[in-house]
This record gives structure tokens, sequence and C-alpha cells, in this order.
């Protein structure tokens, strides 16, 4: 992707004069999460469901509901169009697995790059450098809104903390990526979640560092934060005990397989933490290759069907269609990932009927 040099009204002055950093850098104002959530309110009825979901996904943690937590659908959205597609067909297999599987959406509209690229349709809606993160974070709400309308759970990535008062009133399941599983700033947001939290491993597979993320959530914050209107204030969050692992593998090494399940749960239980944990079939699980994650996802059942009941989750990437593309605006596949590559439609609908079967 080429990176868009500032337009002459947001460049900056020469840096010899600069005095701050202030006058290094450009900036562009975005409506404030109030004024975004009065454009798209949530109804009550909506509220409601939200809050029923959020509830059901704790079920599912807490031990109360024996049901798999399956978190599916795209590694990114980039195509709205497309996602509301995926949701119609999501919401039809919910419906039918839901005895056994309780699914989430994937809605990821804030993307981690290990250096740089495109960040995702809340940065980048027009997927062309413009960064016009105003619509995007309109077009992330209005996806997010559908998405509960239909009867989907909404789970997301929260990545820059000021982006979760635009969207957290929507979100179902969150998780804090491998990247950020270690920040404070990462974990405070967490503390204040009202929704379920998925701490990742790190990128090189360590689990210690979503060990400690669920011990730092779990405990109540003060923290700088911008209210609801845009004014600055200390936050007092009062922790979150909705949270757990996301086994996704590190450095092109998986953690998903039963020896590896068995530590995670001996290093929760001897931090005094319930064992339960979520195993991503994807990224580092999947070696990166999207048709392995079918095979994550069927050692994860065997697992469960032998007695593992730390293991109370799934996540899964998948998309209308499988693969990957890249980024070329005017020569794009619909329903392809622009990020990491997903299963596609059918694979997902067979793959989650079989393990709705396998659990009954
Ligand atoms: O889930 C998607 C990617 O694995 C993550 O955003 C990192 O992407 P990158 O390594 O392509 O930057
Ligand atoms: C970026 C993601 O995962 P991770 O943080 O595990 O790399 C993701 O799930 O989209």
């Amino acid at each position: 992707m080429t990176l868009i040099k500032p337009a002459p009204s947001d460049a900056a002055p020469a840096a010899g004069l600069a005095t701050s950093n202030d006058d290094l850098l450009g900036e562009t104002p975005l409506p404030t999460p109030q004024a975004l959530r009065q454009q798209l309110p949530l109804s009550a009825e909506l509220r409601q469901r939200v809050a029923a979901q959020r509830e059901a996904v704790k079920a599912i943690l807490d031990g109360r509901d024996q049901r798999l937590l399956v978190v599916v659908g795209p590694c990114s959205i980039h195509d709205p169009q497309a996602a509301r597609e995926y949701a119609e067909n999501l919401s039809v297999l919910a419906r039918q697995v839901e005895d056994k599987l309780l699914l989430v959406m994937r809605v990821y509209v804030e993307k981690p790059r290990t250096t740089v690229g495109w960040k995702g349709l809340a940065y980048d809606p027009h997927l062309d450098g413009s960064d016009d993160m105003a619509f995007g974070l309109a077009a992330s709400r209005a996806l997010m809104r559908d998405v509960v309308a239909l009867g989907l759970p909404v789970a997301t990535e929260l990545l820059q903390p000021m982006v979760a008062g635009y969207l957290d009133d929507l979100l179902a399941w969150t998780a804090i990526g491998a990247r950020t599983t270690e920040s404070q700033v990462h974990r405070e947001l967490a503390s204040g979640l009202a929704a379920a939290v998925g701490f990742k491993n790190a990128t090189d597979g360590g689990i210690q560092v979503a060990i400690d993320a669920i011990q730092a959530a779990a405990h109540g914050h003060r923290y700088p934060g911008l209210s609801a209107s845009g004014q600055p204030i200390l936050r007092h969050t009062p922790g979150n005990p909705h949270t757990h692992v996301v086994l996704r593998g590190g450095h092109g090494e998986p953690n998903y397989q039963v020896e590896h399940v068995a530590a995670t749960r001996r290093a929760l239980e001897a931090a005094d933490l319930v064992p339960r944990l979520m195993v991503d079939c994807s990224h580092a699980n999947s070696r990166k290759d999207h048709r392995r994650q079918s095979e994550v996802l069927l050692d994860v059942l065997d697992q469960r069907l032998a007695g593992e009941t730390a293991l109370c989750g799934v996540m899964l990437e998948s998309q209308l269609f499988e693969g990957r593309q890249p980024l070329k605006p005017g020569a794009m596949r619909r329903g392809v990932s622009v990020t990491d590559a997903c299963i596609g439609w059918e694979t997902t609908e067979h793959l989650l009927s079989l393990a709705a079967e396998r659990l009954r």
C-alpha cells in the first residue's frame, strides 16, 4: 500500500521551527462517541439483546452453559455489504446449531499490523490511504448494529482505546490481540468492558502475558480517558471477571494440542484462576494456512469430547469465499479477505454443522 502524503492543509510546519509535538502533527476532527451514538442509536430492544448476548457468552465462560462458544467471521471487514451477506448466512446457521454452539460474528474493524499495512474499516474505509475515519467509524457502527439486528452477537478486537467508546455498547465479546495483551493500557480498557474479553497469547507463543492480563483486568483501575462527549476524564473501572486466554500459537508453531491445553490449564490453576480457554484455529495454530483451520477445530472437538472442560471456545477466520487477495481498489474479488486468508462460507457451514453434530 502506498503511503499518502499529508494534504497541504494537514502539512506540518518546518521541523526546525517546531517547539512541541503539536507543531509536527496534522489533525482532522472526528465526531465524539456521543455524536456517533446519537446518529446511529441502539433501540431499547437492541440494547436488551446485546445485554442478553453478553450474558449468554458469560454463562459459557462460567460453566453454566455447556455449549461451545464460536467466534467466527472475516479476518477483517473491508466491504460492509459483503459482511452483511455473510451475517445473514451466519444467522441462519446459528439457529440450526444453537443447541450445541453459540455463534458470535467476528466484526473486526481495527487491524493490528506487524509493521505497516491497512489498519481496517474504522481507519481507512475507502481502502485508498485517505483515512476517512469519521466515515469508517460510522460504517463500523452501522454494520455492527445490523449484525445485532439479525440476532447475532458481535465480536471485535479493540486496539486503539479511544475507538472503544464508539462501538463498545454493541459488543458481546472482545479480543485483546497478541500484540497488545501485555499492554497496561489494554488491560485497563478490558477492566471496564461490560463484555467478556479474550486475551491472546503473545506472538512468540508465551501464555504468561495472557494470564497476567486476566489478573490485571480483574482489578478496578483509574486511568485517563475521554468521556462520550469528548471531555478528558479520569475513568474508574470496576474490573472484569469475565476474561479468558485465547491460544493462537506463536512464531509459526501451534499451541492447541492436548499438551499445550494441559500446560495452560496448569498455569491458570497455579495462578488461582478458573481454567477456561478458547483456541484460535487460525494464525500460528493453522501455520497461517486457512485450510488447516479444520484440523485444529477437529482436534479441539476431540479434546472436548475426551472431557477437557477448560476448552470453552474456538475462533475461526471465515469469509464468503476462501483465501486472500491483495488490497487493490478496482481489482478486487467480492467476499475475499484482504488480510489473513480465510476459509470460505461452504467450508464454514460444513465444519460448524459437523461440530454441532459431534457434540450432540
Ligand atoms: O489477523 C491478522 C493479522 O495476522 C494481523 O493483523 C497481523 O497482520 P500482518 O502481520 O499482516 O501485519
Ligand atoms: C490479529 C488477530 O489475531 P492475533 O492478535 O492473534 O494476531 C486477529 O484475530 O485478527
